[in-house]
């Protein structure tokens, strides 16, 4: 299975990814006194095969955010939609990368890659070729029959990006899939995520507190206030693709977007820690 076939794959499952979040606001906690507030009406439309970057100071409701979209927590007011319907629960059109890999440790690279695919009532050659292509699309041929312990932490999260990507979903949700690694690993899985992006055309969110990674990855890169989470500015990060990396340190666009995003970072960072 090529990389076409896979996108033409998902454009044949109808599974278009188009995200749609109004007025959304999360309040955690029943007793009156002691509720906190995590996201205060968000709106914001990610249309599909976007790649759109959310950073903001921590506790802002980031991860609340992506978890509302993931089906994993129920708005308190306001909606999210995908393609058009209510989320009101997970679903086989969205998928959620974390920091920690997940994998499972008794399962081979091959075999945690294949997980996905056994509830899709897919028989075993097909399962196996489509492990195959998604093992090869992250780059980890010949390291199928490896367990995760035998495994360097980036290796892992090309495994877990595998695992995600083999069911087809619409839309890949990431939260800080990249925090735990080292900033060399890291720049790698950069580039790569990028490439995958760029051949599947599925929707991707990703929430990271890294300026460069938001502005490298992203389409556009959303900025949240300090609790209660509201969308502070949502700059476009008009930038040609394919992205070089040396951008980072000599696009003089990259740098004033870099600019632009720091200083509103500053002022949230500043109230946070207030
Ligand atoms: N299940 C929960 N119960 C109570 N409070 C919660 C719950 N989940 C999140 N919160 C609170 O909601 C706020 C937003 O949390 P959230 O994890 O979404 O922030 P974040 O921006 O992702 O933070 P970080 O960058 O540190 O990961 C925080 O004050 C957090 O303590």
């Amino acid at each position: 299975m090529g990389s076409s076939d896979c996108r033409q794959s998902n454009n044949a499952r109808g599974a278009v990814g188009d995200i749609s979040v109004l007025r959304l606001s999360k309040s955690f906690g029943s007793e009156p006194g002691s509720q906190v507030l995590a996201l205060d009406d968000v709106s914001i439309d990610i249309p599909t095969g976007q790649f759109l970057c959310i950073i903001g100071p921590s506790g802002c409701g980031k991860t609340t955010l992506l978890h509302a979209i993931a089906g994993f927590e129920r708005p308190s007011k306001g909606e999210a939609r995908i393609d058009g319907r209510m989320i009101s629960g997970p679903g086989p059109d969205r998928i959620v990368i974390f920091q920690e890999y997940g994998l499972y440790p008794w399962l081979t690279v091959a075999e945690n890659v294949e997980f996905g695919l056994r509830a899709k009532g897919l028989n075993a050659a097909r399962r196996a070729e489509i492990v195959r292509h998604y093992v090869n699309l992250v780059r980890l041929d010949g390291f199928e029959d490896r367990y995760p312990h035998e495994i360097s932490g980036g290796m892992k999260q090309r495994v877990s990006i595998a695992r995600a990507l083999a069911p087809e979903p619409a839309v890949v949700l990431m939260d800080e899939p990249f925090a735990a690694l080292d900033s060399l690993t890291r720049d790698v899985l950069q580039e790569e995520i990028l490439r995958i992006w760029s051949v599947t055309g599925q929707t991707f969110v990703l929430i990271t507190h890294n300026v460069d990674e938001a502005i490298f990855l992203g389409d556009r890169v959303m900025v949240m206030t300090a609790r209660p989470g509201r969308i502070k500015a949502v700059i476009d990060v008009d930038i040609a693709r394919p992205r070089d990396p040396a951008m980072r340190t000599h696009d003089p666009r990259f740098l004033a977007i870099k600019d632009e995003l720091a200083a509103h970072l500053r002022d949230e960072v500043a109230l946070a820690a207030a």
